[in-house]
């Protein structure tokens, strides 16, 4: 660069990036807060939000765009935005985040991943999936699972109805449940549950209260008790603080430890791999019986960041990394200066960039 092309850049000031934004109301409401609009702000990131009734491509201009919106119309305002902002990035591509919308093919990647340490051992639940009655009645399909086991609708497709589950005692209980569904055994985990949050290579670990762990004698036919319990959301439930505290001293959930970081961290970095996805969390929890193994239950696209600590230096700090030094985004918007950053954190920005993105 020569000398007045310097004086001109220092003359113009940092860079000012703008992220859209286009979410549903419920979660406009909980992740864009006035702490995080200000702290991006401060930092040269304006969050702006999308207007859902016009055209995506006739608004911005945005270097980056944020969403958790579904459908095909919305599929297609991306294609369209996509073509006319060759060098805007997309978080993240809809085709990545619709495997997440069945709970079939949103676990299957987990068993093709292989994380160190070899000590600790991660899978899924033994489970099944039933599309109709007939097949549900049928003993054979459900012979290979041990009760309890929790029955899930398919469709993850953050709708109340995707979120409505049932823990199946025994056979009786199958006859209220109402396909397509997943059947996944039950794993007694002590009532605690590890959500863990990714951010691009962000990766941060929280303890949940669960659903308590099932004994033997609840699961038998003969129990007298009732075949089926249905539930929802129970990770989610907002409590009064006395009945949480109990719950939690009940659960022994400050004595629970968690899992390594390391362990969770490979994990995690597999899955963003392995998804091509960023913004994401999964579901965690440990066996009862061996506290060697960890089972992975539940990965949701774009989950309640605002729950997780620090989320607004987390989210400014990976908008930050995705849309400075980027070269393909110093072309959409001729001004942006290149910016310095060290090797790790170039490796991380184009594993972010990476997985953003293809529509
Ligand atoms: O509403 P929140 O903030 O509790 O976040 C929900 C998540 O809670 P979590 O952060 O995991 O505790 C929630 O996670 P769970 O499925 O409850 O494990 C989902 O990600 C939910 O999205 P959707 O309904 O599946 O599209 C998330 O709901 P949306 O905010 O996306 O509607
Ligand atoms: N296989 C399982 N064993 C034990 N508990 C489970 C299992 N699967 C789900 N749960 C419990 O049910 C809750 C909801 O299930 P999850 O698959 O995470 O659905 P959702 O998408 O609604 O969060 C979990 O947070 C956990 O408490
Ligand atoms: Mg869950
Ligand atoms: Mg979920």
């Amino acid at each position: 660069m020569t000398e007045p092309e310097r004086e001109r850049e220092r003359e113009r000031g940092p860079p000012r990036f703008t992220v859209g934004y286009a979410l549903a109301p419920k979660k406009q409401n909980s992740f864009i807060r006035d702490s995080l609009v200000n702290l991006a702000r401060s930092r040269g990131i304006d969050l702006v939000k999308i207007d859902p009734t016009r055209a995506l491509a006739d608004q911005g201009p945005f270097h980056c765009v944020l969403h958790k919106l579904y459908g095909p119309e919305w599929k297609e305002q991306l294609v369209e935005f996509r073509l006319r902002n060759p060098n805007a990035v997309i978080i993240d591509s809809p085709d990545a985040i619709e495997r997440l919308h069945n709970r079939i093919s949103m676990l299957q990647v987990v068993s093709e991943l292989e994380i160190e340490p070899r000590s600790l051992t991660f899978g899924i639940p033994k489970q099944i999936v039933i599309y109709d009655k007939e097949t549900l009645f049928d003993q054979q399909s459900w012979v290979a699972l041990k009760f309890p086991v929790i029955a899930k609708p398919l469709v993850a497709d953050g709708s109340a109805k995707s979120h409505k589950m049932a823990l199946v005692y025994n056979h009786d209980g199958l006859k209220e449940l109402k396909p397509p569904i997943v059947l996944q055994e039950f794993v007694n985990h002590g009532g605690v549950i590890f959500k863990v949050y990714v951010v691009g290579s962000h990766v941060q670990c929280v303890k949940r209260k669960s659903l308590p762990d099932v004994s033997a004698s609840s699961s038998s036919s003969t129990s007298g008790d009732a075949a089926v319990l249905p539930f929802s959301q129970v990770s989610n439930i907002a409590t009064d603080e006395k009945a949480e505290e109990k719950y939690y001293e009940m659960m022994d959930m400050d004595d629970t430890k968690m899992p390594p970081q390391e362990f969770i961290e490979g994990i995690a970095n597999g899955l963003r791999g392995a998804l091509k996805l960023n913004l994401f969390n999964f579901d965690v929890i440990r066996d009862a019986r061996f506290a060697e193994r960890y089972f992975i239950i539940d990965i949701n696209y774009f989950p309640g960041y605002a729950k997780m600590p620090c989320y607004e230096t987390v989210l400014t700090n990976f908008f930050w990394d995705l849309l400075n030094n980027c070269s393909k985004l110093n072309s959409f918007d001729k001004e942006v200066s290149n910016t310095c950053c060290g090797d790790g954190d170039r490796k991380r920005e184009r594993e972010d960039k990476e997985n953003s993105i293809h529509v």
